[in-house]
């Protein structure tokens, strides 16, 4: 079955465990968004997993370099996922990978900015990464013409575990769900909603 993961791209502890506690009844794993690590720093993952034992909580540190040193950080202060950038190299990620097997925890490849995320996706895949998120970043997705249907499709042929970020909203959980993804992100479908409990639950229906 397709989880459904909430990605918190707000600012303050506070407002993201607010968040949390409306919508955690309905989400699987709970996403610290990058802007939110560098506003609070490592706090934030140590009081979201506190607060949450019972979910996956996904720092979305997006690691360039430094793989091992960095997903270190992240699992200490009780990240269960880290992000690395598919774009760096496969030194970096075999690090985070190495940190990830010494707290029995996980790496996730972000494949933003990659010219081909299937690519990588397969190669990331056999250097040890959980899975893959097939990401369409908020300012790729303010471009003209963007449409999260490339990600779905490149999920269908992807042949190895995958997520997709890039939108996800009540329009698309379906083809997200068909498309074989492991997970489905969903950030501003949830915390931009009137109702975001109302916004989670129906998402993660919609992948039931
Ligand atoms: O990872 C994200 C972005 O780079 C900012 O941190 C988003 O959390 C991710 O794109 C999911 O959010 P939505 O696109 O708003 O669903």
């Amino acid at each position: 079955m397709t989880q459904l993961q909430v990605a918190i791209d707000l600012l303050t502890t506070e407002d993201a465990i607010a968040l949390a506690t409306k919508v955690a009844p309905y989400v699987d794993i709970i996403e610290l968004g990058t802007p939110l690590i560098k506003s609070e720093g490592l706090s934030v993952i140590t009081a979201m997993k506190d607060a949450f034992p019972d979910k996956l909580v996904f720092a979305d540190f997006k690691t360039a370099d430094a793989g091992e040193l960095e997903a270190d950080m992240a699992f200490k202060a009780g990240a269960d996922y880290v992000t690395i950038l598919g774009s760096t190299g496969d030194s970096t990620i075999a690090g985070a990978v190495k940190a990830a097997k010494a707290h029995g925890k996980a790496v996730v490849v972000d494949t933003i900015g990659v010219q081909d995320r299937v690519k990588r996706a397969q190669e990331v895949i056999k250097l040890g990464a959980a899975f893959v998120e097939l990401h369409a970043g908020l300012d790729e997705q303010a471009e003209d013409g963007y449409s999260i249907q490339v990600l779905i499709d490149e999920a269908t042929r992807a042949g190895v575990p995958v997520s997709i970020a890039g939108g996800v909203n009540l329009d698309s959980i379906q083809a997200v769900k068909e498309s074989g993804a492991v997970v489905a992100v969903a950030g501003g479908a949830i915390y931009g909603a009137k109702d975001p409990a109302a916004a989670a639950k129906a998402l993660k229906e919609a992948l039931n």
